[in-house]
């Protein structure tokens, strides 16, 4: 009974050790226990004796209950010794961590965060002498330079892969890098970077984090980053950094450009001022104009100008109203994003989602454009050839702050190009080409290319003009007749069936406004560029139907767009 109440008071004891010391703990009651079971099968064996040899008993009792004490003695010694040594080695442990924990600091890296992808940037500049570590690497192929210094190779990045070791300011550093070949649940690439340093602390690795932010703000100063969405359309991948283009690369009228750069600058520094009057902080822009007219170009140089990533957003791709909120969450910051060719949106999605469940419905669109998961800092540039086939509601202030009209080359923008392109004894032909061009529907790239095929002659260009404005005018009849089939096609599948009703509203609204399908494109050098609210003073230009009342500055076009949701209630200045 003795050694049974005992080993019932070791019991709970195990319990209290494993709570304390975990496995180790445990360790040292198993030898404990170890010792009772060498003294139980004895003390039973001498029960039974005592039973049947009581003489045998008293003569051997002294033996045997010796013999069963030391045991007794033994495991309890043996399970005090293991129980201390686990407590000593679980609280070593313990000591170790704090100590470590107090030594090192590890900050984990995870794709697609930028982060990410500066620390790997920044990290494929160090494989020398200066990194330790697998000699394994991997190619970073979403994201590489597709344009290198001498404007022809792919400029590929060797990335390490595994465990790396460094020093970085006299502190170690031990990089994990983990490649997923899978992606998880949520189609985020598990790919991620452990960053530790050893004998420093926060300071260090904020400093090692800074100074990769900056290698790789330095090595792209000049290249402007292009992201698109991946194939499952659930994450932004950068498909190419490009060489900044420059705003006066670009070819348009008069002031364009500035207006929309002071525009965007305002924006980019007025953050208080829209925190302060609770504006939504964010902009929109529109791009609107023939094909080859410069509008993408000139998205580009507004990102190089203002530094700023591309972010381009395919319609075509799997976006649909549950996922279109979050990626627009999810794309840089530093971003434009870009909607391009927004009026052929909802043609392509029919034929393409006749089947499917997910699809994107006009109000899903105008939601994730301004709705309340639209990001902070946002802006917004679509562009399209066919402003007239748009619905207001869709570029009503608030959605598109800034519409900005393209158009076929005017003589100026013929003089720029020429200019740029042919040294200047050749400029005196610029007069006669213009007058041979104009009333002709030219554009910018059309332009662009004749001047490429005759850049080592200019001399040819006056007599190959008029072949050259045939064939202009050849592409633009057969573009227009392509877009009124196209439009044609659109508006009878859209009136034989019962889709979405917003997309019917789209597409029927604009029916009122051209039903012909041709473009509406005059070759009119008074034409109209950037169309803003008419008073520069107060967008507060509403009448009493609450409809705000948009004028082209410039040829006085009338827009009159209702206001919706809270913008009805705010005042607004610019
Ligand atoms: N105004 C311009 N100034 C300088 N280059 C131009 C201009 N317009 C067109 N280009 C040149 O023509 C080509 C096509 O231009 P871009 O893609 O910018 O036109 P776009 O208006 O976006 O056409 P689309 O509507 O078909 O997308 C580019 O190589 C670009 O450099």
């Amino acid at each position: 009974m003795n050694i049974e109440s005992t080993t019932n008071s070791i019991i709970p004891n195990n319990d209290i050790i494993s709570g304390v010391g975990g496995g180790d703990g445990g360790g040292g009651i198993n030898f404990g226990l170890l010792g009772m079971l060498f003294g139980a099968p004895l003390l039973g064996s001498n029960s039974n004796n005592n039973s049947s040899n009581n003489n045998n008993y008293n003569n051997n009792s002294s033996i045997i209950g010796n013999n069963q004490y030391d045991m007794i003695k033994f495991g309890i010694i043996i399970f005090l010794v293991t129980w201390v040594i686990g407590l000593i080695k679980s609280y070593l442990i313990s000591i170790i961590d704090l100590i470590k924990n107090r030594f090192y600091f590890t900050a984990h890296l995870t794709y697609p965060d930028s982060m990410f992808i500066y620390f790997l940037e920044w990290l494929s500049s160090k494989q020398d002498s200066t990194i330790i570590g697998t000699r394994g690497v991997s190619v970073m192929t979403r994201y590489q330079n597709v344009e290198s210094e001498d404007g022809g190779q792919m400029d590929i990045k060797l990335l390490p892969t595994g465990t790396q070791w460094l020093w970085y300011n006299g502190y170690l550093i031990s990089i994990v890098r983990v490649t997923a070949s899978k992606r998880s649940f949520d189609g985020i690439k598990d790919d991620s970077l452990d960053v530790t340093v050893y004998g420093g602390n926060k300071n260090i690795i904020n400093s090692i984090l800074e100074t990769a932010v900056e290698y790789s703000v330095t090595l792209n100063k000049d290249k402007t980053k292009i992201y698109s969405l991946d194939q499952s359309s659930t994450f932004w991948e950068c498909i190419a950094c490009q060489n900044k283009r420059l705003v006066d690369s670009v070819f348009l009228d008069e002031n364009i450009s500035e207006k929309v750069v002071n525009d965007l600058t305002n924006f980019i520094h007025g953050k208080k001022w829209y925190t302060d009057t609770g504006v939504p902080y964010r902009r929109g822009y529109l791009l609107y104009g023939p094909p080859g007219s410069g509008k993408t170009s000139f998205i580009l140089s507004m990102a190089g100008n203002f530094g700023k990533s591309i972010s381009i957003m395919n319609m075509s791709k799997g976006i649909h109203d549950g996922n279109i909120h979050s990626i627009i969450q999810k794309c840089n910051k530093d971003t434009i994003l870009v909607l391009e060719d927004i009026d052929a949106v909802f043609v392509k999605r029919k034929n393409n989602s006749a089947a499917g469940n997910d699809v994107l419905t006009f109000s899903g669109l105008l939601n994730a454009i301004d709705g309340l998961a639209s990001s902070d800092g946002r802006i917004l540039m679509m562009t399209t050839n066919h402003l007239e086939r748009l619905s207001p509601a869709l570029i009503r202030p608030g959605r598109i702050d800034l519409k900005v009209k393209f158009d076929y080359a005017s003589n100026h923008q013929i003089e720029l190009m020429f200019k740029r392109f042919f040294d200047q004894k050749y400029h005196y032909l610029i007069d006669s080409i213009n007058s041979k061009l104009e009333n002709h529907q030219i554009s910018t790239a059309q332009l662009q290319g004749w001047f490429i095929i005759h850049r080592n002659s200019p001399l040819n260009l006056l007599p190959t003009c008029d072949d050259f404005i045939t064939q202009c005018t050849s592409e633009t009849t057969s573009n227009d007749k392509i877009t009124k089939e196209m439009l044609d096609d659109e508006i009878k599948s859209y009136d034989d069936d019962d889709e979405e009703e917003s997309i019917n509203n789209n597409i029927k609204l604009n029916k009122k406004y051209n039903s012909n399908g041709n473009n509406n494109y005059q070759k009119d050098d008074k034409k109209p560029s950037v169309l803003s609210p008419s008073n520069s003073e107060s967008l507060d230009n509403r009448n009493d139907d609450n409809e705000e009342i948009y004028e082209d500055n410039n040829n006085n076009e009338l827009f009159d767009c209702k206001y919706t949701g809270n913008s009805t209630t705010r005042k607004r200045k610019v």
